[in-house]
């Protein structure tokens, strides 16, 4: 874990050239709306008035959370490492998205408790065989947090390292919307019933239940008496949330753009934000999650979601469907014609 000296943002003298060619575009000023502004963000991110297209690259990371044994999930914990394998198959949504949009995909296995030695695109990068039930003791201990945190650090040292330019991080770990629900409320000062959902489908009676679970945890979590963002990461985490709150911060400090998943990867991006300030300037948002929360919670990271699908499928689903949109963004920034070179009077 590196210093929390503030994060330079995007370049702005490149944001300044790429909105300068914007409004010398065939079209009203404006008038693409939205494409525009991601356009010059990802043009300043790069530091080129005219971007490159995107290489994209996900890490999923998996771990399994103790504190499914209290009911929280509508699903058994057994399904992380199912879906691990499924992952490995090829036959999840985030497979099926990752191949349409020509992304490069790992799979990495920071916590889940099997055995997933020899499937094809898993990276074995275990810290633990998942976290301790947050409701009864820390999540973590500060030593597998700090490791969870490296992990993910290393990925997006990977993808970097192989000419990706826009990152994305995606979860599976049944149970890990109570640990990202119990981190936002924690850091956010918000409620647990303005934070707490229904995850992965819980009916009327879950959803109170996984209240109560919220905030007897959060009770807990404050008679050790956390002081920063890392402590609460320790108690109320899980290994794949560690993981992609280092993922974002090494891909911010490296000045490669994330788009962000839903819930439980913004519960990482209040931690990452809150370990290392500016971090938050080189994200996009993807879209609004179902889960309760996540809208306030991008508020409070000033990040305004382009889609309101409701989604609520995790995997890094959700940022891998805007994949086409920038890709439309910056080939409208590149190759539309200018007004002068059109011969068009403005
Ligand atoms: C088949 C299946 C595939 C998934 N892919 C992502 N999630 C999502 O659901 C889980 C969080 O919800 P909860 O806290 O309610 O367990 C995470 O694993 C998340 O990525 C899935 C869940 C299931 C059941
Ligand atoms: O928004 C998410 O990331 C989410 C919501 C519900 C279940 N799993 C993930």
């Amino acid at each position: 874990m590196q210093s929390t000296a503030p994060l330079m943002p995007p370049d702005a003298l490149t944001h300044a050239a790429a909105l300068a060619r914007q409004q010398q575009l065939t079209k009203p000023p404006g008038s693409l709306g939205r494409l525009e502004a991601l356009a010059c963000w990802l043009a300043a991110c790069q530091q080129r008035a005219q971007p490159e297209p995107l290489r994209p690259a996900i890490s999923i990371f998996a771990a399994d959370h103790g504190i499914a044994a209290e009911g929280v999930s509508a699903y058994p914990a057994s399904v992380t490492a199912a879906m691990v394998h499924n992952f490995a198959q090829g036959g999840a949504a985030i497979n099926v998205l990752a191949r349409q949009h020509q992304a490069r995909l790992e799979v990495v296995d920071v916590g889940v408790n099997a055995d997933l030695q020899g499937l094809v695109g898993i990276v074995q990068d275990k810290v633990a065989p998942g976290s301790a039930n947050l409701l009864h003791q820390p999540a973590l201990t500060r030593d597998q947090r700090d490791a969870a945190w490296a992990t993910g650090e290393r990925a997006a040292e990977r993808h970097i390292a192989q000419g990706a330019n826009l990152l994305i991080a995606g979860e599976m770990g049944i149970a890990n919307t109570t640990a990202a629900a119990c981190l936002i409320c924690a850091l956010s000062g918000l409620a647990p019933e303005q934070v707490v959902g229904r995850g992965t489908g819980l009916d009327d009676a879950g959803l109170l239940h996984k209240q109560t679970v919220v905030t007897r945890a959060l009770q807990r979590a404050q008679t050790h008496r956390p002081a920063t963002a890392l402590d609460w990461l320790a108690q109320l985490g899980g290994l794949e949330i560690a993981a992609i709150a280092g993922f974002l911060a090494c891909a911010a400090r490296q000045g490669v753009p994330v788009v962000l998943d839903g819930f439980i990867v913004s519960a990482a991006a209040l931690v990452c934000e809150a370990q290392q300030a500016g971090s938050r300037h080189w994200w996009l948002a993807s879209h609004q999650s179902q889960e309760t929360g996540h809208a306030m919670v991008l508020q409070q990271l000033g990040l305004t979601p382009l889609l309101d699908w409701q989604l609520r499928l995790g995997e890094g689903s959700g940022a891998a469907l805007v994949l086409p949109l920038l890709q439309a963004a910056i080939a409208l920034h590149n190759q539309m014609a200018t007004f002068a070179e059109a011969g068009i009077p403005t």
